[in-house]
């Protein structure tokens, strides 16, 4: 296993990608869909039910492993690979958006976050450097720089300011992560919908320099069109020769139309959080499951569908397991979501790949507006 971490650019289907990140902890085939395991578990689901879902790749978060069950503790007991048990990449982010939307008590600085604990209100301290170092006793494969980012909407002097701190808390973010071989640091582009300083921001991480670019400041509110509008610029200001993660990123349309405009990967906590409320994600739209009309169907969920959910049981069980919040209705619907999640992944790597992502992308759609869910 070389200790090296790159990424290979295969085809390219107009802006779409398709190509491979190769890790000591194994590859990753992009366009990417990272499932998010923000306390050391992806809710509701065993690691290998998530590897069987097809990810290659888990998201996790330093907000709450900080807090507990801390970084040194994980880092004491061999990382958060084998605390989890999850062998495959793991990509680390921040804290830096958790810490602004979770805690208490906030006070930010050029130097970093002072924060309450929103669990015991506990006192902390993020910034750069501490943030590098947390990421590094997790163990991470992928490590995101420590970053503000604004909420929409706001005027652009305040997005300017924020993305100029920003890129100052990247520089030393690339110099408190050190030389990791094997390991990426990767840069998060800010600047909100503004063409000029989004370009602004992805200049000033090219001369930085990392192993992967993030276009952050998205999936806060803006909306689908103005997500768009930005990601019709935002990825392409990016090196082409290196990993573009839309970060919180989101809905099946949303995913589709990123990878269309060149992002290789995602996270969403979406399929997972919607497995827990019923909310099941299918080739023909969205079924709640708790509506009363499958109460009686005898029906899958998807017939086409590979998941234990859709092969081995029915509307009106999963129904019935749900209105009696069972335990096994989050797993069954997680399981399907993230299942479902994986194959759109699969459906335009492959598509990409032959050069037919517009037709795939049509099918997509039609298959969303044929209804009979
Ligand atoms: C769920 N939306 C979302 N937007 C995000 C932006 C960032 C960021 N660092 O700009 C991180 C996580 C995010 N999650």
């Amino acid at each position: 296993m070389k200790n090296t971490f790159s990424f290979e650019l295969q085809k390219t289907d107009g802006a779409a990608r398709t190509g491979v990140i190769r890790t000591p902890r194994g590859e990753v085939r992009t366009p990417a869909f990272m499932p998010v395991g923000t306390a050391a578990t992806v809710k509701a689901m065993m690691p290998e039910s998530v590897a069987e879902t097809g990810a290659d790749i888990l998201l996790g978060n330093t907000y709450h492993l900080m807090l507990r069950p801390t970084a040194e503790r994980i880092d004491r007991l061999g990382g958060l690979h084998r605390f989890m048990n999850w062998d495959r990449p793991i990509l680390t982010d921040s804290g830096g958006f958790q810490v602004m939307s979770l805690s208490g008590l906030r006070k930010l600085t050029e130097d970093g976050v002072t924060f309450k604990s929103h669990i015991d209100g506990s006192k902390h301290v993020l910034s750069p450097e501490t943030s590098m170092e947390i990421q590094r006793l997790l163990g991470s494969d992928i490590v995101m720089c420590f970053d503000e980012c604004p909420a929409l909407p706001a005027d652009k002097s305040r997005i300017a300011d924020s993305m100029r701190l920003s890129m100052r808390w990247a520089d030393r973010s690339r110099a408190a992560f050190g030389d990791r071989p094997g390991h990426a640091l990767f840069g998060i582009q800010q600047g909100g919908l503004e063409e000029d300083l989004r370009a602004e921001s992805a200049e000033a991480l090219q001369q930085i320099g990392f192993e992967g670019y993030a276009v952050g400041g998205l999936a806060v509110g803006e909306g689908q069109e103005a997500m768009f509008g930005c990601l019709d610029f935002a990825p392409g200001q990016l090196p082409v020769d290196k990993p573009r993660y839309l970060m919180g990123v989101g809905k099946p349309d949303d995913i589709v139309g990123a990878v269309k405009r060149g992002i290789d990967m995602m996270d969403c906590v979406l399929p997972s959080r919607s497995g827990r409320t019923g909310q099941v994600f299918t080739r023909h739209g969205v079924v709640n499951i708790k509506n009363a009309r499958h109460a009686d169907d005898p029906r899958p969920l998807d017939d086409t569908c590979r998941c234990p959910a859709c092969r081995n049981y029915s509307r009106a069980y999963l129904h019935h397991v749900f209105r009696s919040q069972e335990m096994i209705s989050g797993m069954l619907l997680t399981w399907h979501n993230l299942t479902y999640f994986q194959d759109i992944m699969q459906g335009m790597r492959a598509a990409i790949a032959a050069g037919t992502f517009d037709a795939w992308e049509a099918d997509f759609h039609a298959g969303r507006a044929a209804g009979d869910i």
